[in-house]
């Protein structure tokens, strides 16, 4: 069974014009891919599609073998503690520390101070933060910030990553250490699919490329296993 996949998946707006058209694809389990397109493709509503935070005009999606828009409100929580999503912008609360930051889905799905401490630990040490825990967000450059985002997204350890525009405000070299990360997550087995406009780095380092264009999905193909580079010629045309 697939960790992912969109069966003829629409979704239309109130009022505006097509978001998603006749979407279909699969992200096998461990598998790791890009998503791309121009502004306004759609890339955030294919993953608020998987959150239950949009629901499809037509077709299916499942997640984890699950149909998440027919799924009753009381199994979101459920669905949502599977799934980790990193933000650009990374909506880390400025008034805690980086602790209570990468600690809140855990307390949110009431797991004890001890198990959660235990976590936190692991989360930080997995983004490279450990010894960060005391400290305010607003010290931390913006590519440790982004990392206490990324801690905040595994603490639960999600079979399925998410992540929209992950590598935003960073610069190239920070951008590239941020996607091996998310690179090593893959590698313990997490499904992760990161949503991104940044072209240059995306095909410096290869992998499966899910390309929007108004709407429409282009797949490069499962080309996990390939080097750098390959395969990429469909898509070349797609504005960024
Ligand atoms: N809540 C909403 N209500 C109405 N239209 C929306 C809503 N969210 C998105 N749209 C429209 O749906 C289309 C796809 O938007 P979406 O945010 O998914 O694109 P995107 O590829 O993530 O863009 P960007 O890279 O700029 O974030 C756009 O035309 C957008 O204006």
């Amino acid at each position: 069974m697939p960790m992912v996949r969109f069966d003829g998946v629409s979704k239309s707006y109130p009022g505006g014009k097509e978001a998603l058209s006749k979407v279909s694809f699969e992200l096998a389990r461990g598998e790791f891919a890009f998503l791309t397109g121009h502004s306004g493709a759609g890339k955030s509503t294919l993953l608020k599609l998987m959150l239950q935070m949009e629901r499809p005009s037509k077709g299916q999606v499942f997640v984890d073998g699950d149909c998440v828009n027919t799924m009753k409100s009381s199994q979101v929580p459920f669905l949502r503690r599977k799934v980790g999503v990193v933000f650009q912008n990374h909506q880390l609360l400025f008034d805690r520390t980086v602790y209570d930051n990468v600690a809140m889905p855990l307390l949110i799905a009431g797991y004890q101070p001890a198990e959660a401490a235990r976590r936190v630990r692991a989360a930080l040490d997995s983004v490279g933060l450990l010894g960060f825990e005391r400290r305010n967000p607003i010290e931390l450059s913006g590519g440790e910030q982004q990392r206490v985002g990324i801690a905040r997204a595994v603490v639960n350890k999600p079979q399925l990553l998410l992540a929209d525009e992950p590598t935003g405000n960073l610069d190239p070299e920070l951008s590239e250490e941020i996607m091996k990360l998310f690179l090593r997550f893959q590698q313990v087995g997490v499904t992760v699919l990161i949503a991104t406009h940044d072209i240059a780095l995306i095909e410096r380092m290869g992998h499966r490329r899910l390309i929007l264009d108004h709407g429409t999905l282009h797949d490069s193909g499962t080309l996990h296993d390939s080097g750098p580079r390959a395969g990429f010629e469909r898509g070349d045309h797609v504005r960024t």
